[in-house]
């Protein structure tokens, strides 16, 4: 599903944070990167969001290798094939949880009653068939976070990618966060990255991978 080979990146010779990156991640399969702060893992998921360019290597998925010369086919893959859960969620505020999940769709151009039903659907999935007029500023952190989760993955990304979607949440609610992520990933079939601190968080993948002295390997 996922195929990453010899991705190189540096910020300058100061910040050379990885060189001959290799990453492989199979359809439904959840994989977790730890490593210190500042080793790279923000970057690693901004790279394959088409949201940073690496230095050389190739990124696959499904087959298709990600052009990162050509800004438009980026933003077209990010829109089409990516979800992106981040740590403070990043819910539009002035849009309700159901408009909330229904945006990818709307910008992939799917009419409103077909994307509606679909949230509306999405949302029961996650636990929060009662929530879906809710303003994002009345909904607990983890509550939120399920509404992010449920965008992230309601037009059926290829590739999921979760930056420390657990790290403003408390125990309780990043349990139901995990749960619901591995959930959805596993239903979807996508290919996921999970970056995270926390060893709970990481105990809920498939694998775990550490990146360090720019490589990636199993923790
Ligand atoms: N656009 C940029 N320009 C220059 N340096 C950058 C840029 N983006 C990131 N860096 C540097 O690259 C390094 C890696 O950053 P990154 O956010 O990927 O690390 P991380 O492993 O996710 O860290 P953390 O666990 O603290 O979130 C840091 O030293 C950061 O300052």
């Amino acid at each position: 599903m996922l195929e990453v080979r010899g991705l190189a990146k540096s910020y300058g010779p100061a910040t050379r944070l990885f060189d001959a990156l290799d990453l492989d991640c199979a359809p439904g399969e959840l994989v977790a990167v730890i490593g210190e702060s500042g080793s790279g893992k923000s970057t690693l998921l901004n790279i394959l969001a088409g949201l940073d360019r690496p230095d050389a290597g190739t990124v696959r998925v499904e087959g298709a290798t990600l052009d990162f010369s050509d800004d438009d086919r980026l933003a077209l893959w990010r829109r089409s094939s990516v979800g992106f859960v981040f740590q403070s969620f990043h819910l539009l505020p002035y849009l309700s949880a159901l408009e909330n999940v229904a945006l990818p769709l709307a910008l992939n151009g799917v009419a409103p009653a077909v994307r509606h039903e679909r949230a509306r659907a999405a949302l029961d999935q996650v636990g929060l068939a009662g929530r879906i007029d809710a303003s994002p500023g009345t909904l607990s952190g983890g509550e939120a976070q399920r509404v992010a989760i449920a965008r992230a993955l309601i037009h059926d990304p290829r590739l999921v990618l979760a930056d420390e979607p657990t790290g403003n949440l408390d125990e309780e609610n990043a349990g139901r966060v995990l749960d619901t992520l591995r959930e959805r990933v596993k239903a979807s079939r996508a290919a996921a990255l999970l970056v995270t601190h926390s060893p709970r968080a990481a105990a809920i993948a498939d694998r775990v991978l550490r990146l360090s002295g720019q490589r990636l390997s199993p923790a």
